[in-house]
């Protein structure tokens, strides 16, 4: 049963008014239309076995170490968000870039950490005029690319889709294709590095198109062009309040009618009104983030939960949440990781996976997310593995190979890791 904090125990209806919205559509839209009480079993709609079902007592313990060694799934990280502190200090010295608040290795990567510590998204995304100033030629952006694979290798990721926006890459006189083909091959020399030194990974690009741009058909047709070559996928980021998911229609439009994938940050920065016009508005695949659904979900006292009709279609239709607990920490999405809606929602088993949004401004890793979350939630291997499928199941690559990669790599990797 899921532990009831208090600031969980609100009326849809409230929240909604609170942040400004009419309530009427609202409550409307979102009325309480499923409750689960514990003794129907939440756990029997499971994609995969639901937590508590602890397999083999001798199983490997969940350490840091071994949870490094268990194949993972990424679906949410940027490309620009996830420079090595040194590369940054020395594309700046090689692009003449002087506005590094520091050259010094490790107090980079600490200015990096304390300033996404804000508490705001906008302020949090500030950080990121260093790494994208340093990441404005070819070679720059080959190398981030390349580095970032190797890395993510050396984490036991086995498939990730990598995220950046292309718009960002230009002040230098970069083409949108030049930068996307600069980006591919760094992902394909990532990769075979990767591979020489014995770590098996597949890299798929996802396109971000900037929310508070006016760029994103132009980037979702650059996404398509691209789709044979590495693409798999589009996304908006940026600022998410004053920037709705709808303003983008005539591109989401336009992916859909070429049979393209999409996800959508939303329900990170803003609440409901953005996941509900995300999903139905613009047909999102899969949710960046989505954490604040939880706003659609209320737990009573004796641990009955209650969904509202958004949370019940997000959950019946499987839509993939892009989770980034030490994001959503230092943008103010959550409080703590033990208060994190991760556990809510897992424990509802909504397809939750485990990502890392941006592993310099977060310090963190897919490895360090899930040991953290075993820490706070008491998860063992099934359940791990469980988030390790939900996200290989919601990858934008075709069917055959996300087969082949549960088949071949993520059932046995768990599997040793159970015997
Ligand atoms: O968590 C996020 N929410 C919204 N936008 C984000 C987040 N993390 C990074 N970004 C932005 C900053 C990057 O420059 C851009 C493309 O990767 O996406
Ligand atoms: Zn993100």
């Amino acid at each position: 049963m899921y532990p009831l904090t208090p600031d969980r125990d609100h009326s849809v209806g409230s929240m909604l008014t609170g942040r400004g919205r009419s309530s009427s559509l609202w409550s409307e839209i979102l009325s309480t239309g499923l409750i689960i009480s514990p003794s129907m079993g939440i756990g029997g709609v499971a994609d995969h076995t639901r937590r508590g079902d602890k397999l083999a007592p001798m199983s490997t313990p969940v350490t840091l170490e071994a949870i490094r060694r268990a194949p993972k799934v990424l679906l949410h990280d940027h490309l620009d968000g996830g420079l090595r502190p040194r590369t940054v200090i020395e594309l700046a010295e090689e692009l003449g870039y002087a506005g590094l608040p520091s050259t010094e290795e490790d107090a980079l990567g600490v200015w990096f950490r304390e300033a996404a510590d804000s508490g705001s998204l906008e302020r949090y995304l500030e950080t990121f005029a260093h790494t994208v100033g340093v990441m404005q030629t070819k070679e720059a952006l080959a190398r981030v690319a390349a580095e970032c694979v190797v890395d993510l290798a050396a984490d036991g990721i086995v498939y990730a889709e990598v995220r950046y926006a292309p718009e960002q890459f230009q002040q230098r006189g970069l083409s949108l294709d030049d930068v996307v083909h600069a980006v591919t091959e760094g992902f394909e020399r990532g990769t075979a590095e990767a591979a020489s030194a014995g770590r098996r990974i597949r890299v798929g690009t996802l396109l971000c198109a900037m929310r508070q741009n006016a760029r994103s058909l132009e980037i979702a047709e650059l996404a398509v062009r691209h789709r044979d070559a590495g693409v798999v996928g589009f996304d908006i980021a940026g600022p998410e309040a004053g920037f709705p998911p709808s303003r983008n229609l005539d591109a989401f439009e336009y992916l859909r009618q070429s049979n393209a994938h999409f996800t959508i940050h939303a329900g990170e920065a803003f609440g409901l009104p953005s996941i509900w016009e995300a999903v139905q508005h613009c047909g999102a695949e899969r949710l960046g983030h989505g954490v604040r659904i939880a706003d659609d979900i209320t737990v009573s006292d004796d641990g009955t939960a209650t969904l509202g009709r958004l949370a019940a279609y997000v959950r019946d239709r499987r839509i993939p949440l892009e989770m980034c607990p030490s994001s959503n920490l230092q943008t103010g999405a959550a409080e703590s990781i033990e208060s994190h809606p991760f556990g809510l929602l897992a424990e509802l088993n909504f397809r939750v996976t485990v990502n890392t949004d941006n592993r310099l401004m977060s310090h963190c890793s897919v490895s360090g997310e899930f040991e953290k979350l075993a820490a706070a939630f008491d998860y063992g291997w099934d359940d791990l593995r469980r988030f390790t499928l939900n996200a290989m199941k919601s990858a934008f690559i075709g069917y055959d190979e996300r087969l082949a990669l549960i088949d071949d790599l993520i059932k046995p990797g768990y599997a040793a890791l159970l015997d």
